[in-house]
């Protein structure tokens, strides 16, 4: 079987008809990881949206080889095989921690580590039966971590995945991304800090100077109903 491969290209991504982002090529194999770095507002977490399969590309296409699904078939497109770890942190705040992650276990499919196992590699031991709402920033962004150990998905899109963490945190977040990279899964992360990437490619967005676009719905509601939670 050929080595998992995903290819980016001419991929233009935007908001409401409006173009953020791209033309953006990209060819990543088992193992690699490209940091997407910019300036606030270039475009960043539309482009990982958009890989997500949040948002329809405007132009391009995102071609995912050398993978198969356990029905014995080709992944549908990137989204199918990608965890996406966005601004927000996909934690019901009224269910504990454990069954905000149990939620997401039997959601995504293919299972990971146990639950108690992910929490611990988060550093989070003993927080499973409390309200995820109950969790400080960055006890609740590790939280959410947690989700991308408790089911296997070879992409990881992350999103200033170290939002809020403490050093010793993210010490523990580098590692845990290095270990997906080692088992030949890919990563794409938005982010202003090192994270510890060797060996990482930089996709550098410019943006575009702030505007008003002809046309541009921002009704949050809108918003929120096409876009989800996560
Ligand atoms: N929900 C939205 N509706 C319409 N336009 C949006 C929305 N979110 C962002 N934009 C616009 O899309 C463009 C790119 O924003 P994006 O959030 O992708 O940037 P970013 O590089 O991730 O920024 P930051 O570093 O601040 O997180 C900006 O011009 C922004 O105004």
């Amino acid at each position: 079987m050929t080595a998992l491969r995903v290819r980016i290209e001419g991929l233009v991504c935007g908001r409401g008809g409006v173009a953020a982002a791209g033309p953006v090529d990209a060819d990543l194999a088992a193992g690699d990881a490209l940091v997407v770095s910019g300036p606030n507002g270039a475009g960043k977490s539309t482009l990982l949206r958009t890989l997500a399969g949040l948002l329809r590309p405007l132009a391009g296409r995102i071609c995912v080889s050398g993978m198969v699904m356990a029905d014995d078939e080709a992944p549908l497109g990137l989204f199918e095989i990608a965890h996406y770890f966005g601004h927000r942190n996909a934690l019901k705040p009224a269910a504990t921690v454990a069954a905000n992650l149990g939620f997401w276990q039997r959601f995504l499919g293919e299972p990971g580590m146990s639950v108690g196992e992910a929490l611990a590699r988060v550093g989070l031991e003993g927080v499973g039966d409390l309200p995820a709402g109950r969790l400080s920033a960055g006890q609740a962004r590790r939280a959410a971590f947690a989700r991308l150990l408790v089911a296997r998905r070879p992409v990881w899109i992350l999103d200033e995945p170290t939002t809020s963490l403490d050093a010793a945190s993210q010490e523990r977040m580098s590692e845990i991304l290095a270990t997906h990279r080692a088992g030949g899964g890919i990563l794409v992360a938005a982010t202003h800090l090192a994270l510890g990437l060797t060996g990482a490619s930089e996709l550098r967005l410019a943006g575009a100077p702030l505007s008003a676009p002809p046309g541009l719905d921002l009704d949050e509601a809108a918003l929120a109903r096409a876009e989800g939670w996560l």
